[in-house]
């Protein structure tokens, strides 16, 4: 079904579905969580549900959006500021500037009714809306808003603007603000007035990279079309847009927190048996011990302490490759360790080279850069810099979209040796001097074929080519994801010395053998009985639920709600504070349904996730496998089911049945008929004309091999043929 059709069931749903908030039978209990509050009333209870899902999932934890009831807002205690935001501000997406953005006590979520065009507007955007916000010191409310609710903004696209910014970062910040919500459907970016972040922009026109789905934001440039990042939100600064005043929470400092993990599964030593592939000219030998490794004692103490006792084979190869000084290309199944294969030997060599210690400084210039698709992932991948490097001088940082650009500049000028960023905040960053290129040493794209694909790419292309950035030759540049299509391992090349290796644990781009996967036949219409059915029968066990939009996101869990199944959602619409929240109370248990889009598809490594149920079937097959690895994590087990429409999914069923029988999983005969029928000569395992590399795409193999043993051969590969 088209995205159309969804619009004709949603928005009947939507209306219906719009919570009026009855302040006095809603209002937050002690914690401000209203969440399975037991109805008042029978009337009560039908409006229950959709107020339990904006409620939960962050639409309302305590804020009065884009709410015209000023005075009830005000009413309400102004509880503002866990972790610093929204302190000082003011919200309000029709000049109200007294409905004040809470976060504490109260937990509701307000939103009027109207006839205007704005509201029109936002509810055939779906029941989302968000009020807008100023900041209060600059507010000025008869000025252009900063952030309309989001139907608002975009029933009245093209009156958008800014006041003028006060000093350089007021200016960088409102430069920054393309936000999930105001990125949508705009033209290709341009620069206004502010020229500092330029960088950041998309002179090529091409936006920033990231996930699409059906109706998210698309861009247009470079003649070709590039994604409006959902997973970026379009912080880099590209257009104009809200202040964003969004300060993270700091992680727990205590040592328990910081060496917290889960188990490895029952399957962790089944690693050993996988295939590993390396090709490239003179491979140091994999190690098969973390004593092998040679790593300084602090090092060691904390992988002890992180619980890891055995390498895994993605670890046994690119530890010592890495330590050799080489630049490498890795490829392993999801959950299989990749971001300390690379971690651990970087820590290693700074350890061993020395690094400046951190130091308040203007301009920070440091020696490892370490970029990844999405906000979450990238402070996942900072937490674990963060745990292997404690009780050292070195100082990770973490910056990301849809939070302060001052913060993120507080936290560098403190001092920073690993920055782990997504690519937006990076270039406004760079732009703004308080990162010298000088010193990088490392530079690591985590999900590089993402990185490098039409979305990120070209912004990766312009991080390599900046000022100050060492060449290619100067510095090691490291590339790990589960997938490698053909075409993103040739443009790869441009980023990695021509002598670099190439590392494959089993199939490039194959799913991970501990998901059981499961594909059944539903059509649109009967996706969300059938959901509820699976649902029901998985009790509490943590699912994520992945649709195509951002819109369907909303409405599915929205609908879970309304079926008290306790349910939160992640996307790209969704305010960054939100979208952590949901995270939070999905890892916590809290909410043990996560309804996400492919925002949430790669990297994000969160314990006990049982079951992925693919509402939706990505575009692509390798979309697919990033999905399902969600779960079946290091070992453990999981489950992934995937309804699949044969209206609109039919352009998959190769590629699937591929995966599937590469994993060994029983393909289901109708699928293999439709595979049969779409036949497409040549086909070798994905959609949109790329398919699995088999192999390193410049064909050499030097090593073909089991995880547990270290070798080497001859290496066939003619450099200059790849360069
Ligand atoms: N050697 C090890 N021993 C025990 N646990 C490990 C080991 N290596 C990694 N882990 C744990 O396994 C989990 C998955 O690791 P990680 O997130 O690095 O996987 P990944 O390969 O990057 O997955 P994805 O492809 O989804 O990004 C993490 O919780 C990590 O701490």
């Amino acid at each position: 079904m088209g995205d159309e059709d969804w619009e004709a069931e949603i928005n009947p749903h939507m209306s219906s579905y719009v919570p009026i908030f009855d302040k006095d039978r809603y209002s937050s209990g002690e914690n401000g969580d209203n969440f399975n509050r037991a109805p008042a009333s029978s009337s009560e209870m039908d409006d229950r549900p959709r107020r339990d899902y904006f409620m939960k999932s962050g639409f309302a934890s305590g804020r009065n959006f884009g709410n015209r009831d000023a005075g009830e807002s005000n009413k309400r205690g102004n509880t503002s500021a866990m972790g610093g935001f929204g302190a000082g501000k003011s919200f309000g997406n029709r000049g109200f500037s007294n409905s004040k953005f809470e976060d504490g006590d109260s937990s509701c979520f307000w939103r009027e009714s109207s006839n205007d065009c704005e509201d029109n507007q936002t509810r055939n955007r779906g029941f989302s809306k968000r009020g807008g916000y100023r900041d209060g010191s600059n507010s000025d409310t008869s000025g252009p808003s900063r952030r309309g609710g989001r139907g608002s903004f975009r029933g009245c696209r093209g009156g958008f603007g800014l006041g003028s910014p006060s000093n350089e970062l007021d200016q960088d910040e409102c430069m920054q603000r393309t936000g999930g919500l105001f990125g949508s459907r705009r033209p290709a970016l341009s620069g206004t007035g502010n020229g500092d972040t330029s960088q950041s922009r998309s002179g090529s026109g091409s936006g920033r990279g990231g996930y699409k789905g059906l109706n998210e934001e698309v861009i247009t440039g470079s003649g070709k079309n590039s994604w409006k990042s959902e997973a970026e939100g379009g912080e880099s600064g590209d257009t104009q847009g809200p202040k964003v005043t969004y300060i993270p929470p700091p992680p727990p400092e205590d040592e328990d927190s910081i060496f917290a993990h889960y188990q490895t599964g029952i399957n962790f030593d089944k690693y050993d048996t996988i295939l590993v592939e390396v090709s490239g000219h003179d491979a140091p030998p994999a190690i098969l011990t973390f004593e092998e490794a040679n790593l300084c004692q602090t090092l060691s103490n904390n992988i002890a302490k992180a619980g890891y006792t055995k390498l895994t084979p993605v670890q046994k190869y690119s530890i010592p490759i890495i330590l050799a000084g080489r630049d490498l290309m890795a490829c392993a199944q999801t959950g299989s360790g990749k971001t300390a294969a690379f971690l651990l030997p970087i820590l290693a060599h700074m350890m061993r080279d020395g690094v400046t210690a951190s130091r308040f400084k203007e301009l920070q210039e440091p020696e490892c850069i370490i970029v990844a698709p999405t906000r979450e992932l990238v402070n996942q991948i900072y937490l674990e810099a963060r745990k292997f490097s404690f009780g050292t001088c070195i100082r990770a940082v973490v910056i990301y979209g849809g939070t302060q650009l001052g913060h993120s500049i507080r936290q560098i000028v403190q001092g920073c040796n690993i920055l782990c960023a997504t690519p937006g905040r990076l270039m406004d960053i760079i732009g703004k001097e308080k990162i010298g290129l000088k010193q990088i040493k490392y530079l690591v794209l985590d999900e590089a074929d993402r990185m490098l694909d039409m979305g990120f790419g070209p912004e990766m292309k312009k991080l390599i080519s900046c000022p100050g950035m060492p060449s290619k030759e100067q510095r090691q540049t490291l590339m790990f994801s589960a997938t490698f299509p053909e075409e993103i391992q040739r443009l790869a090349a441009e980023f990695l010395r021509s002598n670099y290796l190439f590392v494959a644990v089993g199939q490039v781009g194959g799913a991970c053998r501990d998901v059981q996967q499961t594909i059944l036949q539903v059509g649109q219409f009967s996706k969300r009985e059938k959901l509820v059915e699976i649902l029901r029968n998985i009790g509490d066990e943590r699912t994520m639920v992945f649709v195509e939009t951002k819109k369907k996101a909303d409405f599915i869990a929205t609908f879970l709600c309304q079926e008290k199944i306790s349910t939160t959602s992640i996307h790209g619409d969704r305010e960054q504070r939100e979208r952590e929240q949901a995270l939070g109370d999905f890892r916590s248990g809290k909410c043990p349904v996560l309804v996400a889009t492919s925002v949430a598809a790669r990297g994000l490594d969160i314990e006990n996730v049982q079951h992925v149920i693919n509402f939706d079937l990505p575009s692509t097959i390798d979309e697919y496998v990033h999905r399902i690895g969600r779960t079946g994590r290091c070992g453990n087990t999981g489950r992934a089911i995937s309804f699949f429409d044969p209206e609109s999914d039919n352009h998959l069923a190769q590629p699937l049945v591929k995966v599937l029988s590469d994993a060994q999983q029983d393909v289901p005969a109708w699928l293999e008929e439709i595979a049969f029928s779409t036949y497409i000569p040549g086909f070798s395992g994905s959609t949109r004309g790329s398919v699995f590399a088999s192999v390193d795409t410049r064909k050499g193999k030097s090593t073909l091999n089991t995880a547990g043993f270290s070798s080497q051969a001859p290496n066939p590969v003619d450099d200059e043929s790849w360069d």
